[in-house]
């Protein structure tokens, strides 16, 4: 088992464009970590940079205590596994999984052995014998893995291996690959913008966008408890109801969260209360999953919001409601979206890159200094820096309802608001509260 660490890596294509912008991250030996993000975020570029397929343009890479970054491919002791895992079609299942341990130099019946034992793993044993051209994409691809695990690589990585194959399949194979993993205990590095995949098969995910790391964490904290508005909007579905709010403080330094026409109070207790209430007047983003909402009778909760059902969609095992509330919603893609990919500079931060979880305090002063701003006071030039406004959009609350809920389009609908379940950001999309992984 061995032990990956990036360390700042970067790739820069034509000199200037950064598809992976100082990625920094730890993966145990042993462990199932997924990159999960949107088309064109870097996953792969970063994967293929693991596997020695991509120079790396700045940063180190670490495999346990050698250094990697300039070691040729073939001493990686690394396998890898893409989409459409190529076989050579002459050759049977068997022989295609035997096929690197001959290569190897291993005597045949041992090797053939091998082959027998894995594919009981992925369960492809009754097509050991047969050619590739009458095997389905699902056993096509367990022959891939096959072929890739057979001589038990340091690391092994997968590029999206379930993306071309069926509903069916897809969940089928995806159990194997995770009880595969667990049993071989091999370190494993799985792309995907999958988010059932992720959360499914993954020890940690590390959530990317933009070249950038957004989130790393357990399935169970980057869904709970996401560090980025934009990590909290990739998982999950329906996805999470950002809304845009104001910071109010009132008597007794309460924390109330201003809506337009509606608001909701902080308990004082609430650790949020106390960061927030030196930002009076500042605006934040309000991170609400279906989970944080009650359907209400009139009046019952203290904390809610009211709107109007507009819509009600039958989704098989669920319904989804649409709620008129009057509330600003944001779009998770665009919040703190970066405006330009550029390399980083020598020696120092890229001044257009998103901000990293530490930059929270100096978010906080932004706003700080906004609200400083709003009350006629100035603020420093530094604290305001470049934040790329995020489309602010009257649209509904979405949320999922239970299918005895009994509602009906255009009534008046209250929904009570569980406040320890709101997840509060700053501007930029950045949690307010520190987050302890
Ligand atoms: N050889 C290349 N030359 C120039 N740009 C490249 C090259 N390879 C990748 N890129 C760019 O780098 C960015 C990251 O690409 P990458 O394939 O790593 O993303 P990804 O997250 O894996 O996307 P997908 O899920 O679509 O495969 C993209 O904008 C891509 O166009």
């Amino acid at each position: 088992m061995t032990a990956i660490r990036l360390d700042a890596v970067s790739k820069t294509y034509d000199g200037h464009y950064a598809a992976v912008n100082e990625v920094s991250l730890d993966v145990a030996a042993g462990e199932f970590m997924v990159l999960l993000g949107p088309s064109g975020c870097g996953k792969t570029t970063l994967l293929r940079m693991i596997a020695g397929l991509e120079d790396v343009s700045a940063g180190e890479l670490w495999f346990g205590r050698t250094k990697a970054t300039d070691l040729p491919p073939k001493e990686r002791g690394v396998a890898l596994v893409f989409q459409n895992g190529a076989l050579y079609p002459n050759r049977t299942a068997r022989q295609n999984i035997m096929f690197p341990l001959l290569m190897a130099g291993e005597d045949a019946a041992e090797a053939s052995a091998k082959a027998g034992g894995l594919a009981k793993v992925l369960r492809i044993d009754a097509a050991l014998d047969r050619l590739p051209r009458t095997l389905s994409g699902g056993q096509r691809q367990r022959v891939a893995i096959g072929r890739a695990i057979v001589r038990r690589p340091r690391i092994f990585l997968m590029d999206e291996p379930l993306s071309n194959l069926d509903a069916t399949m897809r969940t089928e194979l995806r159990q194997e690959i995770g009880a595969m993993a667990r049993d071989l205990n091999v370190t494993t590095v799985y792309v995907t913008h999958d988010q059932i995949e992720a959360l499914t098969l993954a020890d940690r995910i590390t959530v990317m966008r933009d070249g950038r790391i957004e989130d790393v964490g357990t399935p169970d904290q980057v869904f709970n408890d996401p560090a980025t508005a934009f990590s909290a909007g990739f998982l999950g579905s329906p996805r999470i109801n950002l809304m845009s709010a104001s910071v109010r403080v009132t008597a007794h330094h309460r924390v109330s969260l201003d809506f337009g026409s509606q608001s909701i109070s902080l308990p004082p207790i609430d650790r949020r209360s106390m960061i927030l209430s030196n930002h009076d007047g500042g605006r934040v983003i309000v991170g609400a999953r279906s989970d944080a909402f009650t359907v209400a009778a009139d009046g019952d909760a203290s904390e809610h919001l009211s709107g109007r059902l507009r819509a009600l969609e039958f989704h098989g095992h669920q319904w989804i409601a649409f709620v008129e509330c009057g509330v600003d919603m944001l779009n998770p893609d665009f919040v703190g979206v970066v405006p330009t990919r550029r390399a980083p500079t020598l020696g120092g931060r890229n001044r257009h890159a998103a901000p990293h979880v530490p930059m929270i305090k100096k978010r906080m002063s932004a706003l700080g200094a906004k609200a400083k701003t709003a009350l006629g006071r100035s603020s420093t030039p530094d604290a305001l820096e470049p934040l790329a406004t995020p489309t602010h959009r009257r649209a509904d609350l979405i949320l999922e309802i239970d299918a005895d809920a009994g509602l009906e389009t255009g009534t008046k609908v209250h929904l009570a608001v569980d406040t320890s379940r709101l997840h509060i950001f700053d501007e930029s999309g950045r949690r307010i509260d520190r987050i302890t992984r």
